[in-house]
């Protein structure tokens, strides 16, 4: 259903994407793991298309989406919606507000301007928060929400696109692990209970571990790994995070185990 070819994306003189190529043939859960420069970000925003490609070619379903303009750029963002690690919510605005704000695509600027939302949107909206277990919030501002109830909001305002892809740039790099546990649990339902497919930018390898079908690593802008939780040996993460013998997992995990049984070892 995802078929990415030859993709690349250079900025000056620096390759960020470097001719990449997969295909992803059914919905699942995909974790890309590399080191910071290596090209994640860039990848995944090349595939909402708010980063346009130098060359290669992105298909979905058998549809070229590469370079898209305007209307059918706006409509294949709804389809392919993205969460981001700073939760990019407005934080005046109220909860509800802001999931409210995943339909604006598919809304008149009059609409919009005024804040005009169908009742049907408001209850479809309210219904996603309490499946995330954040309905009670519903009506307070999204500032007055921690880290993780925000990006929970983000999650469903993602939802309330209803898309088939759902991209997520570094979703839990700006929480505590109680909390990234919580919203990966999430990504995960979506993926499980709704059939979307979750593309992930993870730091911590533990997670790619535990949450996600496939993992495709990123080195200098290229695909060096991509291979099942099971494949992702130590001396692979060495190879895509260009370690020496002194890597250490417990500097990629967000888990508390594994940084206290670093600490004791040292
Ligand atoms: N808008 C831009 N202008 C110039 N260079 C860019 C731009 N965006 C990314 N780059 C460069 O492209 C390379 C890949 O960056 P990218 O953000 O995709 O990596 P990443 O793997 O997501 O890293 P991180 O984990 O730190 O977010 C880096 O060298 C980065 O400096």
């Amino acid at each position: 259903m995802l078929k990415i070819e030859n993709l690349t994306k250079t900025f000056g003189s620096v390759n960020a994407v470097d001719n990449i190529s997969f295909t992803v043939d059914r919905p699942m859960m995909i974790g890309v793991i590399g080191a910071s420069g290596a090209g994640k970000s860039t990848m995944l925003r090349m595939l909402n298309q708010l980063e346009t490609a130098t060359s290669g070619k992105i298909t979905v379903e058998g549809r070229d989406i590469t370079g898209l303009k305007g209307a059918d750029k706006r409509r294949w963002q709804r389809d392919c919606a993205m969460i981001f690690q700073q939760f990019n919510l407005v934080p005046r605005m109220d909860v509800v507000s802001n999931v409210l704000h995943g339909t604006l695509n598919k809304r008149s600027t009059l609409a919009t301007m005024f804040n005009l939302y169908p009742s049907e949107d408001i209850h479809k909206a309210i219904d996603i928060l309490d499946r995330l277990g954040i309905a009670a919030h519903a009506a307070k501002r999204a500032e007055a929400l921690s880290g993780g109830q925000q990006q929970r909001v983000a999650i469903a305002r993602a939802i309330m696109q209803d898309p088939k892809i759902v991209l997520a740039d570094e979703p839990i790099a700006s929480l505590d692990p109680m909390n990234a546990q919580i919203v990966m649990d999430d990504l995960r339902r979506i993926h499980d209970e709704d059939g979307r497919m979750v593309i992930a930018n993870l730091h911590t390898l533990d997670t790619a571990r535990r949450y996600c079908d496939r993992v495709i690593g990123m080195r200098m802008g290229r695909i060096v790994f991509d291979g099942t939780p099971e494949q992702l040996t130590t001396g692979v993460a060495r190879d895509i995070y260009g370690a020496d013998a002194s890597f250490s997992e417990a500097a990629t995990s967000t888990s508390l185990d594994a940084l206290e049984r670093e600490a004791a070892l040292a």
